[in-house]
């Protein structure tokens, strides 16, 4: 977290939390007895003894306004929990059981939403009597099916997530997996219902309130207190004013607490721990890292990221390293599962939010010199670099633009979210962006539909919005997989010839295709279930491997024109049965039982070239 995410919870949070200090300290401040009459003095404007004035009853308004704040804030509050913990149990259970199970639980808890919610606390009053215990029973039983369905359709996408599934194979039972697997997942999201349930609670408080529904006089309530003064407002317009402006204040201090919240608890934004207390304190210390020796642009230091939370998580990438110099185009390599598209999300700050950095540092030299940790970068920080300093190409164009919007102006709306210019101007660089990136009759193609475009040029326009503001660095995970063949000629053309151009632009060119790599790269790093396995210059690491494993892809590439990698024998193990020792141990002819015993670490080979395997002498 960033000291401005800091800043923009402290202020909200302070707000909130001096209302509920004041509320809860109202027994122990000199106030005048919120329900003493003083008939004589009714309607008496401010005045020295009483600061907002006295009531239709010349009760003092202070002294109400601060004892109505306990009524409003602890039904709304205790509503909201009540609420919160009944409806996400059901939604909880609805979505990971399914079946007959979410019938009785999320399906009849949506039930309540067909009621009216004035005609639901009128049968709930008729049946309980008024009062602040009914006003809390009929708000509970009004807000737990929102929760319900937030938490059920958070579970329905984590049920069937790896880590979930992998937990299942495991033998673990369904209620653990359910609190200690699913539900921190599904947390973040209902904290921030909370927050907005909360506000919503407190505006039917007094509206319920205001209709004699809720707290009973003479009890004060800032709903009663509303409803009072409406009966004077031609007298003393005043007395209306101050439980509004306390309603609204509240409301307000609220709505921008929970934007806070949500901006601190996205999972994008979330780096070394899912813990919002660790990614606190973790914000109050500098991201501003000692430079690392030059010349890297980006250096990835013993990366971990682990997908799920707990004794559960899968560790889908370990340790991590890998560097690339301004101008340099480093491949990354390696079968399906093996951690490279991750890598690329860890260092653009685009985790799906299941995944975590669980250790490591990725520190990125941006253009003004300053080395940052991009991993414990806050989400508005890494939201300025993306697009700008940083940029990304993903495997299908299809995916990456707006279907509903020109490409011309998607292009332009990059330009537009980090450089201040106008509209017309930033539109005339995108089609100069379009033609540069080979988009044939770009001024007229600026204005198709995605759809009106061919795979090719969809993707040209991709790479064309990514370029748009100068990156220093590109990640291209895949770029040419979803085009065929003599297409993907031309865009690994048009990349290596932007690169080119670019000067000091550096590019992680993420591939399955080894002849790319020895065409487009300078250096390789060869991954394999989420460990780098050797790294170094692509001739030497293709010419002669240093590790069994890139060996194997090497052998795997057919000869002619089908240069796709081919099947190395046995299978990649899944993330939750890793095999103990060398990963590759079970599938390497050279294994022995030493590399079973441990875990080889990477050791340096000099010349930039590095190898897991203790056996890489005889691997050449
Ligand atoms: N959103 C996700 N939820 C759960 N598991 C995931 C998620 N994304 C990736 N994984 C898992 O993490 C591991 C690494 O995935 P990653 O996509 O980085 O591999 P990759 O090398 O890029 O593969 P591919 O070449 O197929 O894209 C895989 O086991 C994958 O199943």
């Amino acid at each position: 977290m960033e000291r401005r995410d800091l800043h923009r919870l402290a202020v909200p949070l302070a707000v909130v939390g001096g209302i509920v200090a004041l509320a809860a300290a109202a027994p122990l401040l000199p106030l005048a007895d919120p329900v003493h009459i003083e008939v004589s003095a009714r309607l008496t404007p401010p005045s020295e003894g009483h600061w907002l004035g006295q009531d239709e009853y010349g009760r003092d308004v202070l002294s109400r306004a601060i004892w109505g704040a306990r009524a409003s804030l602890a039904v709304s509050f205790l509503a909201a929990a009540i609420a919160g913990i009944a409806g996400t149990a059901l939604g909880l259970l609805g979505g990971y059981f399914r079946g007959v199970v979410e019938i009785l639980t999320v399906r009849s808890a949506e039930a309540v939403l067909c009621f009216p919610p004035l005609l639901l606390a009128l049968l709930v009053v008729t049946l309980l009597g008024p009062g602040a215990g009914t006003l809390i029973v009929a708000l509970s039983i009004l807000y737990a099916p929102s929760y319900a369905r937030v938490a059920y359709a958070e579970t329905l996408a984590a049920r069937n997530l790896d880590y979930v599934v992998a937990q299942e194979a495991l033998g673990a039972r369904s209620g653990r997996i359910l609190l200690r697997t699913v539900l921190p997942n599904v947390a973040p999201p209902l904290l921030v219902q909370f927050s907005l349930t909360v506000a919503s609670a407190m505006v039917l408080e007094s509206g319920l309130s205001f209709l004699g529904l809720g707290v009973v006089p003479p009890e004060p309530s800032w709903g009663l207190m509303i409803r009072g003064a409406r009966s004077t407002m031609d007298q003393a317009p005043w007395l209306l004013l101050w439980p509004c402006l306390a309603l609204t204040g509240t409301i307000v201090a609220l709505n921008m607490l929970c934007d806070a919240l949500r901006d601190v608890l996205d999972p994008r934004g979330r780096t070394v721990s899912a813990n919002p207390f660790r990614a606190f304190v973790s914000g109050l210390l500098p991201a501003t890292e000692p430079a690392p020796a030059p010349p890297a642009l980006l250096r990835v230091d013993g990366l971990h990221l682990a997908i799920g939370h707990g004794p559960g998580a899968l560790p889908a990438v370990r340790d991590v390293s890998l560097a690339v110099a301004p101008g340099e185009t480093l491949a990354v390599v390696g079968e399906s599962g093996s951690g490279k598209t991750l890598t690329g999300l860890a260092i653009l700050g685009l985790l799906p939010p299941v995944v975590r950095v669980t250790g490591g540092r990725i520190l990125y030299t941006g253009r003004d010199g300053t080395t940052v940790d991009l991993a414990r970068l806050g989400e508005p920080a890494l939201r300025r670099l993306r697009g700008d300093e940083l940029s990304m190409v993903f495997q299908d164009p299809s995916a990456s633009l707006n279907p509903v919007h020109r490409v011309g102006d998607q292009v332009a709306e990059t330009i537009r979210a980090h450089r201040d210019l106008s509209a017309a101007e930033a539109r005339r660089r995108a089609v100069a962006l379009l033609d540069r990136v080979g988009l044939p009759d770009a001024a007229r193609r600026a204005r198709a539909y995605p759809h009106e475009l061919s795979g090719g040029q969809r993707q040209r326009a991709v790479i064309a919005a990514a370029i748009a503001n100068g990156p220093r660095l590109l990640i291209a995970d895949e770029p040419t997989t979803a085009l065929d063949v003599t297409i993907q000629a031309q865009i690994l053309e048009l990349m290596a010839g932007l690169k080119a151009q670019a000067g000091g632009m550096g590019l992680i060119f993420v591939t399955h295709n080894l002849a790319v790599v020895s065409e487009i790269a300078d250096r390789v790093v060869v991954m394999y279930v989420g460990e780098v396995v050797e790294e170094g210059p692509v001739a030497e690491v293709f010419g002669s491997p240093r590790h069994p494993y890139t060996a194997a892809l090497v052998a795997s590439v057919p000869e002619g024109d089908d240069d796709r990698l081919s099947a190395i024998p046995g299978v990649v193990p899944p993330l939750h049965d890793l095999p103990a020792g060398c990963r590759f141990a079970p599938r390497c002819g050279l294994a022995e039982p030493a590399c079973t015993a441990g875990a080889p670490a990477l050791e340096s080979l000099g010349g930039g070239r590095s190898t897991r395997c203790r056996r890489w002498r005889e691997v050449a």
